[in-house]
């Protein structure tokens, strides 16, 4: 790219001039931001990259689509602690082969992200990068002082629940990967398998779910789906030293992820437990007070499934067992995993 990184930051960010108030006394632009959390509230702080040929492909996801996903993938996990994303920084390390325009359009998509979130961009990071272009994105958010939601609050007696479907974004990164070798263009993609391809480039944070179960009082522990439902209920497991035992039939598997699955001759719950990317919060409340918490779900248009139950932990049985039918067998600790591909 032949500007000069004073330039490109510039074009990049220039929808967060004049962002300063409500709690930002210096805004993008200073050495660093400075800003004070709402009275009541304790700061929650995350941060996730994505990285090329890891997370996407030119050929799998739009500039825009990275920029958002990035954003979301943070909100993601501030809603997975009952709270709500206030401000980003964001580290871009572009590549040769990105263009100006591109990274325009990556920016374009973290704005978007963002003003669905209502989040500032408060500053970041943009250096060169020999060969794939990296982003990496930092939230600070809030949650009510000392009522962060633990994963490791999960008790034996409680029921393990889940927002929305899970295994569409596995879906249509399969449907988009399959495309990439019949060489066609992601564009192309809009017809049979849009709404898949869609949950894999643009998930939607379910920070309304995650405040809803805070302001509930009856959540034990909370997780989002980014590495596939069993790494996640495994970590809950661990965490809480306990058992969870799910039922295969309760695991809510979009139709056209079925059908996506039929069509390609693969397993969509497969795709529900070891595929990720849903960012969906999978987590445990009181059983007495499922119908009270389904009820304020249905108010809230959210889709809320009791998949499971939690057990008390015992040394001979698996942390983690699948339900069919009248057969119960172990889930292994799998999932994406960054240093450990599964087969
Ligand atoms: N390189 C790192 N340095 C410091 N902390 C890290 C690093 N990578 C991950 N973490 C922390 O480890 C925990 C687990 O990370 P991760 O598995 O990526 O969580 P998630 O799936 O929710 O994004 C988090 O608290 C995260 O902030
Ligand atoms: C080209 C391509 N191949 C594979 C994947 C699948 N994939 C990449 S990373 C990942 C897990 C989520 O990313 P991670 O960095 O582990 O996020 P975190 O768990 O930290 O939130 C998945 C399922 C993808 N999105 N794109
Ligand atoms: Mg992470
Ligand atoms: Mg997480
Ligand atoms: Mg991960």
């Amino acid at each position: 790219m032949a500007h000069d990184e004073f330039s490109l930051i510039r074009q990049w960010t220039s929808r967060s001039d004049g962002q300063e108030g409500d709690g930002l006394t210096v805004g993008l632009g200073d050495d660093a931001a400075v800003f004070s959390p709402s009275p009541e509230m304790e700061i929650v702080a995350c941060c996730d990259a994505m990285v090329e040929t890891v997370h996407f492909l030119k050929e799998t996801m739009r500039p825009s689509d990275i920029g958002y996903k990035a954003v979301t993938s943070n909100v993601s996990d501030v809603a997975a602690m009952g709270g709500y994303a206030r401000y980003a920084l964001v580290s871009i390390a572009v590549a040769p082969h990105w263009t100006p325009e591109e990274c325009q359009g990556i920016y374009d998509g973290i704005y978007a992200a963002c003003d669905m979130y209502g989040v500032k961009v408060i500053g970041g990071d943009t250096v060169s990068a020999p060969d794939a272009l990296h982003l990496s994105v930092t939230v600070l958010g809030e949650v009510e002082k000392g009522r962060p939601i633990r994963r490791s609050h999960a008790r034996a007696g409680q029921a393990v629940f889940v927002t929305g479907h899970v295994g569409s974004s596995a879906a249509g990164l399969h449907v988009l990967l399959q495309d990439r070798q019949e060489q066609q263009s992601v564009t192309e993609w809009s017809g049979r398998w849009a709404k898949l391809i869609a949950a894999h480039q643009r998930p939607v944070a379910q920070v309304k779910a995650g405040r809803l179960l805070l302001e509930s009082g009856v959540c034990g522990a909370l997780n989002d789906v980014s590495d596939g439902l069993a790494s996640e209920l495994w970590e809950i497991a661990e965490a809480s030293s306990v058992s969870i035992c799910v039922d295969a039939a309760l695991i809510p598997i979009e139709e056209e992820a079925r059908a996506c699955a039929l069509q390609f001759g693969k397993d969509p719950v497969e795709w529900a437990f070891y595929g990720g990317e849903d960012y969906q919060l999978v987590g445990t409340i009181e059983a007495s007070e499922v119908d009270a918490v389904r009820e304020r779900f249905a108010a809230a248009g959210i889709l809320f499934s009791v998949i499971g139950a939690v057990e008390a932990e015992q040394t001979a049985a698996p942390k983690l067992s699948l339900r069919t039918g009248e057969s119960r067998t172990a889930l292994p600790k799998a999932g994406y995993n960054h240093f450990k591909r599964r087969e």
